[in-house]
């Protein structure tokens, strides 16, 4: 059996790297220097990077030529994700030469665009899913965007690759994540799936490593890095058996 991908995350708001609490604008705790804290992780040993520019995913701004440097300076294999909504900022973010890019809002108000790029560039494309309950969230996380399950129907039906999994409710709390949300997603499609939101603990990973098998190919780790709950070698060593 394939062991878990850990995936550590710089989310860039106004330049820096920062984390929130339930993806809330105005919850930032900034951690300095987002290329730092990029190199950082590769240093530690990652192999994939889940980078997010946040002004875009809000609609405030964005930080897409800082997005771009980083990208540029990694060895490792990137996802990108927030405001990829259409021809142009999808084509920005490909040429970053990140590995994936994770589409959010697009998925819930661009049908239609988003059948056709997942048509045009596969598995290069993944698909965002964030929850509060079954209920998906876009534009920043603040409005409603449908039913998890009938928008994950609709994907699958279209050849979406991959399905990165929020609960926004544990993202940034350290409560652990939403192992039974994971578990229903997985019990739902057979393209793999990235867990977000909750780490907290060694043993958050163990727990999200038992579900490899039911689909779960990766997780996404932010807060419980910065804060230094764990390290990133310490990490990989609990998923590697
Ligand atoms: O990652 C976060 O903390 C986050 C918080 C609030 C909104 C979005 C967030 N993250 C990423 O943004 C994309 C969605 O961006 P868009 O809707 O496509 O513009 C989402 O998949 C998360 O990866």
């Amino acid at each position: 059996m394939s062991r878990l991908e850990l995936l550590p995350a710089v989310d860039v708001r106004d330049g820096q790297a920062v984390r929130l609490v339930k993806g809330a604008s105005g919850t930032e705790t900034s951690f300095g220097e987002p290329l730092a804290a990029a190199l950082a992780w590769q240093n530690a040993g990652a192999e994939w990077l889940h980078l997010v520019d946040l002004d875009a995913a809000f609609g405030t701004g964005s930080n897409r030529e800082l997005i771009r440097e980083v990208t540029g300076a990694l060895d490792i294999k990137v996802e990108l994700s927030g405001g990829i909504r259409d021809d142009a900022s999808l084509a920005a973010a490909l040429a970053t030469g990140c590995t994936r890019v994770n589409l959010g809002t697009a998925a819930l108000e661009s049908p239609e665009w988003v059948a056709k790029v997942i048509a045009e560039h596969g598995d290069k494309i993944a698909v965002g899913l964030d929850v509060v309950g079954t209920t998906l969230r876009g534009r920043g996380w603040t409005s409603d965007g449908g039913q998890l399950f009938d928008v994950l129907a609709r994907l699958d039906a279209e050849g979406c690759a991959r399905y990165v999994v929020t609960d926004v409710n544990r993202d940034g709390t350290l409560t652990g994540p939403n192992l039974q949300l994971l578990r229903d997603v997985c019990a739902a499609t057979d393209k793999p799936v990235v867990a977000s939101g909750g780490v907290s603990s060694l043993d958050d990973l163990r727990a999200i490593a038992t579900l490899v098998g039911e689909g779960v190919e990766g997780a996404i780790v932010g807060k419980a890095l910065y804060e230094q709950k764990f390290t990133l070698e310490e990490a990989l060593e609990a998923v590697s058996g």
